[in-house]
C-alpha cells in the first residue's frame, strides 16, 4: 500500500491474456503505472491464451482497450509504443503441461538480459475451474520454488464453491508458501473502499453511533449496465452470486461491519473481517426464498440501443437458469449488529452503473416539528459512493429558507475530485504494484475466502435444487426483478435510487 519507490524488475505471465479482464483492466492499469513512472525500470508482460495472435496483432488489440479504458489513454506521444515493446503473447493451452517450457525459456532469457533474478508473477485471470491445473503445471517449473521472487495471483471467484475453494487452498499451499499467494479482490484496491477504514477508525465522531442502537439498516448496491457480452463462457459457470456477492459485496460488508483493528497489520485486519463473515447468520436452504432473490435480464431497449437477452448472448445456453441479478438480506449476529438488516444487490443490464454503501440511521425518537414541516422528512444516512463518483456524503435535515418551518434533506459532501489534485489510481494499479512489491495487506487470506463461501452456499444449493421458472424476469435498464423491491419493502424500506444526483436528491 505504501508506494514510494519503483518495484524490482518483474516478469508478469498473465493466463487469460486474451480475456476481458486483461483487456479492460489489467493492461490499462499497467500502462497507467508506466505513464506515471511506477513500473519497474525493467519488466516484461506475457499474455497467455489459446486464441491466435501474433505479437503485433496482440498489441493492436490491447491498444484498443487502452483507448477505451485507460485513464491515461494513448496520447500519441510514443508512451504506448515503448510500453508495448515489453508485451508479448504466448499461444498455448494452459492445461497442457508440455507447453510450459515456453515460460521457462522466457524467464531464462530475461534473467540473462536483466542481469538479475526478476520477480516472477503468474497472474491467473481465468475461470476458477482452470486454476488447479495451471497451479499443478507451474509446480513443474523450477522457477516456482524460488520463494523470494515468485508470486501467484489468483482472481476471484476463488474456487467454485466451498469444497473447491478448500481443495484449491490445500493444493496451493502444497506448491507455494502462503506469502507467495495473492488472492485478489479488486474492490479492496478501490480508494473509497480503503477510505471506509479511515472514515470509521480515524475519526472519533462516527464510531460511537456505528451500531444497532443508531443504525436502522444498511444497503449495498453494485449495479452494472453492461451485459455479459463476450463472457458467456465464464459467466455460465458463475452467475451473479459467485461473480459479485461471494467476494466484492461481502468484502464491502466486512469493511462496514468489522470491529476496530488494533493495528493496520495485514493479519489483524483480515482477522477482524473474518470475524464478521463468521458471525453472519446462516440462511437455511428452506428459508432462502425469504432472504434471497434472483433474476435474469430479458432482451429489449436500453439507452437507445437494442440489447440481447442473457439467453441470447454468445456461449449461453438457450434455457440457461444462471442468475444475472441477486439480492440478499443478511444479518450479523453479534453485539454491534444484532437485528440490523444488510440488504445487498447486484446485477447486469441494470439502470445505472453504480456502486454504493448506504448506512441508514434510525429516525429521531420524537418529531417535535409541526406535521406540515415533515413533507420531505427522511432519516439521516451516510453514503459511500464508489462508482461513478468517489465521494462520501452525510445526509441530514435542514430548514428550507422561508417564513414557514419546512424541513428538507441536504448533504455534506466529501468528493475526492474536489479535495485532491492527484488522480485516483484504478484499483488494479494499486494491487498490481502491491504484488510486484510483495505487500499482501489488501489481499484475501485462505480462511476469509472459505468463510465467505460458507455464507452463500445455502443460497447456491437452494437455487440449484429449484430451477427458476420465471426467467427472464427483468427488463434491461430496470432495477432488477420486482421481487427485489418486495424483499426490502416487506421490512418497510426501499432501495435508495442510484447513482446519487450531485447535490439535490430531495425526492429521496
Ligand atoms: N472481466 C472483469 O471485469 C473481471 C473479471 N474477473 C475475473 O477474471 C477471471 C477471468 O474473467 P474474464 O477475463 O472476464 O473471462 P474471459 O472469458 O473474458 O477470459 C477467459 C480467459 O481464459 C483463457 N482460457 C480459457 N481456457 C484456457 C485454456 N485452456 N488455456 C489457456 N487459456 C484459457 C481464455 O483464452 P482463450 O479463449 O484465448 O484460450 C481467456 O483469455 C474470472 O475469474 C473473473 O471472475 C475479476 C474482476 C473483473
Ligand atoms: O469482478 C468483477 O467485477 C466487474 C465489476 O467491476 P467494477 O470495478 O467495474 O465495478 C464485473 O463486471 C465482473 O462481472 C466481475 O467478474
Amino acid at each position: 500500500m505504501q508506494h514510494t519507490k519503483k518495484p524490482p524488475y518483474s516478469l508478469l505471465f498473465i493466463f487469460g491474456g486474451s480475456g476481458d479482464l486483461n483487456y479492460r483492466k489489467l493492461i490499462p492499469a499497467l500502462f497507467n503505472l508506466y505513464v506515471d513512472q511506477r513500473m519497474p525500470d525493467r519488466f516484461a508482460i506475457y499474455g497467455i491464451g489459446r486464441s491466435e495472435y501474433t505479437n503485433d496483432r496482440y498489441r493492436d488489440h490491447l491498444l484498443k482497450g487502452i483507448k477505451e479504458f485507460s485513464r491515461r489513454k494513448d496520447k500519441g506521444d510514443g508512451a504506448w509504443e515503448t510500453f508495448a515493446k515489453n508485451v508479448s503473447y504466448l499461444q498455448f493451452d494452459a492445461s497442457d503441461a508440455s507447453c510450459y517450457t515456453q515460460i521457462t525459456d522466457c524467464i531464462t532469457a530475461k534473467e540473462k538480459e536483466f542481469g538479475v533474478t526478476p520477480i516472477v508473477i503468474f497472474y491467473l485471470a481465468v475461470a476458477p475451474q482452470l486454476v488447479p491445473v495451471i497451479a499443478k503445471n507451474l509446480q513443474q517449473l523450477p522457477s516456482c520454488f524460488q520463494r523470494e521472487s515468485t508470486r501467484i495471483v489468483v482472481e476471484k471467484p476463488f474456487g467454485h464453491d466451498l469444497q473447491s475453494a478448500h481443495e484449491l487452498n490445500l493444493l496451493l499451499s502444497n506448491i507455494f508458501e502462503e506469502e507467495q499467494i495473492y488472492r485478489i479482490d479488486h474492490y479492496l484496491g478501490k480508494e473509497t473502499v480503503q477510505n471506509i477504514l479511515a472514515f470509521r477508525f480515524a475519526n472519533a465522531l462516527f464510531e460511537p453511533i456505528w451500531n444497532r442502537n443508531y443504525i436502522d439498516h444498511i444497503q449495498i448496491t453494485a449495479s452494472e449496465t453492461v451485459g455479459v457480452d463476450g463472457r458467456g463462457d465464464y459467466y455460465e459457470g458463475s452467475g451473479a452470486l459467485r461473480d459479485m456477492v461471494q467476494n466484492h459485496i461481502l468484502q464491502l460488508l466486512c469493511m462496514i461491519a468489522m470491529e476496530p483493528p488494533l493495528s493496520f497489520d495485514a493479519n489483524e485486519i483480515r482477522n477482524k473481517k473474518t470475524d464478521v463473515l463468521n458471525a453472519i447468520r446462516k440462511i437455511t436452504r428452506e428459508s432462502v426464498h425469504g432472504f434471497a432473490v434472483r433474476g435474469q435480464y430479458a432482451g429489449g431497449w436500453m439507452m437507445g440501443k437494442q440489447v440481447k437477452s442473457y439467453r441470447q448472448e454468445d456461449k449461453v445456453a438457450p434455457q440457461s437458469g444462471v442468475e444475472t441479478f441477486a439480492a440478499v438480506k443478511f444479518y450479523i449476529d453479534n453485539w454491534r449488529w444484532q437485528d440490523v438488516p444488510f440488504y445487498v444487490r447486484t446485477g447486469k443490464r441494470m439502470n445505472s452503473k453504480a456502486t454504493a454503501i448506504s448506512v441508514v440511521f434510525r429516525p429521531a425518537p420524537v418529531f417535535s416539528f409541526p406535521q406540515e414541516a415533515a413533507e420531505t422528512w427522511r432519516s439521516n444516512r451516510i453514503i459511500f459512493s464508489i462508482t461513478p463518483e468517489a465521494d462520501i456524503r452525510l445526509r441530514f435535515q435542514a430548514k428550507r429558507p422561508g417564513t414557514a418551518m419546512t424541513l428538507n434533506p441536504v448533504n455534506m459532501m466529501f468528493k475526492y475530485k474536489d479535495e485532491y489534485e492527484v488522480a485516483e489510481p484504478e484499483a488494479y494499479e494499486t494491487l498490481l504494484l502491491d504484488v510486484m512489491e510483495g505487500d499482501a495487506t489488501l489481499f484475501m487470506r485462505s480462511d476469509q475466502v472459505e468463510a465467505s463461501w460458507k455464507v452463500i452456499m445455502p443460497i447456491i444449493e437452494a437455487w440449484q435444487s429449484r430451477p427458476p421458472i420465471d426467467f427472464p424476469n427483468y427488463s434491461p435498464g430496470s432495477w432488477g426483478p420486482e421481487d427485489s423491491e418486495a424483499l426490502i419493502a416487506r421490512d418497510g424500506h426501499n432501495w435508495i435510487t442510484l447513482p446519487l444526483a450531485g447535490k439535490d436528491e430531495s425526492n429521496q
